[in-house]
């Protein structure tokens, strides 16, 4: 089994005003997806963030329902929470593919989103990833909504060239 290294991650932001994290979950693998949950919400609270849950049926369901809350609804960042593993055909791909490519596109349109889909050969490897005492992804994934939303909120209503000398 491969050994892992560990990375450097930042330290949560703080925040001044209120936010508000949309997780959407796959519960496809509902063991792995609880504990994802668990791990997001831990790091959502150690933030002072407000938490909404929605459940979809699969991953490739999380990012239109991220886009449809984007429209919709008012938070701040987005959590998206689902677990893909290998099956027989080439579905694997495109599910792991599309998912990742539909919610990296809706980044790019401005929402704050945490990418928490894991993609795997195994169960175990689901496991170790999931586990909040482990690799702990989803709690990785809230991290990374929040890093987002205080990126947007420390530019937020700035204009580009006004500040600067010619
Ligand atoms: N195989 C996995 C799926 N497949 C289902 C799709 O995500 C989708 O719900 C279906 O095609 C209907 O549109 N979803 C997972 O989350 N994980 C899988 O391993
Ligand atoms: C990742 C998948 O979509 C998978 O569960 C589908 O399994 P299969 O390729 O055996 O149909």
């Amino acid at each position: 089994m491969a050994t892992h290294e560990s990375h450097y991650t930042l330290p949560l932001p703080q925040f001044d005003r209120p936010v508000k994290l949309l997780i959407v979950v796959a519960p496809y693998y509902k063991d792995i997806a609880d504990n994802m949950v668990a791990g997001a919400r831990a790091v959502a609270a150690a933030c002072g963030a407000e938490v909404d849950l929605v459940e979809v049926p699969g991953a490739l369901e999380v990012p239109t329902a991220i886009a449809m809350a984007d429209r919709q609804a008012n938070y701040d960042g987005y959590v998206a929470l689902g677990c893909v593993i290998r099956g027989e055909t080439t579905h694997y791909d495109t599910v792991c593919n599309d998912s990742s490519r539909a919610i990296s596109l809706l980044g790019l349109q401005g929402a704050c989103i945490g990418n928490g889909i894991l993609t795997v050969e195994n169960r175990p490897q689901a496991e170790v990833r999931a586990d909040p005492a482990g690799q702990n992804k989803g709690g990785g994934a809230a991290a990374a909504a929040l890093h987002l939303i205080a990126l947007s909120r420390k530019w937020a209503g700035q204009t580009k060239g006004i500040g600067f000398r010619a």
